[in-house]
């Protein structure tokens, strides 16, 4: 579905020793994030995901410590000139812009779009699977195919680091499936380094080769997916996931 390209350069991704407090409570993250692969970033209600991927983003700034993307220190870089994109749950479009525009920011913040740009606009909605719908409104559009446009955006975007805070948790499971097998093809085309916030474990036994426990605002455990999906898993990680956390892969198909 997705053409070959050439070979990409990955991105390391590092939180040393970041610490980041909303009044009295600390949350403090001293992980690396493997170069080039989907990261699952799992944990309890509250235990810090969100916050994880804002100081990433640059939506937060730490108190303390260094975000290093490729070695590089970008603790102090404003969002827009960080090497990531971001997609959220929901509130990625801007309900003024057509399709065409939204996708289109991800290349230009004030639209200024040469050919070239509208031919990688055309290219990332028909990958999305939205070619056809550049005029619609985002209002005009089903859940799925709204966070398909900000995928889209984010395939034009064409940054290293790619954030999902829990960007499929509205649809529903058919069109999840959908979204899961088209995040797994940008990423086995882009080599994005991938952090992927999600409550479910069989999605982040689908996309991620690596997973990163939270709780309490501070890494539990992390490691390769297939360590923390057997019997043996980190303990805290086994009592979160319950059942769903070890069932043996062929059982989960639908
Ligand atoms: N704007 C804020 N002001 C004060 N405290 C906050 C704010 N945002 C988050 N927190 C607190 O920081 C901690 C981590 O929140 P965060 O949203 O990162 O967790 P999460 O793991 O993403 O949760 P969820 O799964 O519910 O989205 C929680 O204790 C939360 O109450």
């Amino acid at each position: 579905m997705i053409a070959d390209k050439p070979a990409r350069q990955v991105a390391s991704l590092t939180l040393d020793k970041t610490t980041f407090s909303y009044g009295e409570t600390t949350l403090a993250f001293d992980v690396e994030f493997p170069a080039g692969k989907i990261s699952a970033v799992m944990g309890p209600s509250g235990s810090g995901k969100s916050t994880l991927l804002n100081l990433v983003a640059g939506f937060e700034i730490p108190s303390s410590g260094r975000i290093l993307i490729n070695g590089k220190d970008f603790t102090a870089t404003s969002p827009a000139e960080r090497p990531v994109s971001m997609v959220f749950q929901e509130n990625n479009l801007f309900a003024h812009l057509d399709v065409f525009r939204n996708v289109g920011l991800g290349i230009s913040p004030s639209l200024t779009l040469d050919s070239g740009g509208h031919a990688a606009i055309a290219d990332a909605l028909a990958r999305t699977g939205l070619a056809g719908k550049e005029k619609r409104l985002p209002r005009e559009l089903s859940g799925g195919e709204r966070q398909r446009v900000a995928l889209a955006r984010a395939l034009v975007r064409d940054r290293p680091v790619l954030l999902l805070d829990e960007p499929f948790a509205s649809l529903g499971p058919a069109l999840r499936e959908d979204m899961l097998e088209l995040v797994a093809a940008m990423q086995i085309e882009r080599k994005m380094t991938t952090l992927f916030v999600t409550h479910q474990p069989e999605d982040a036994r689908r996309l991620a080769s690596h997973v990163v426990f939270l709780e309490n605002g501070t890494v539990a455990a992390a490691g390769e997916a297939a360590d923390f999906f057997s019997a043996d898993g980190p303990e805290a990680f086994r009592r979160y996931a319950g059942s769903a956390g070890s069932t043996p892969l062929a059982s989960n198909a639908h």
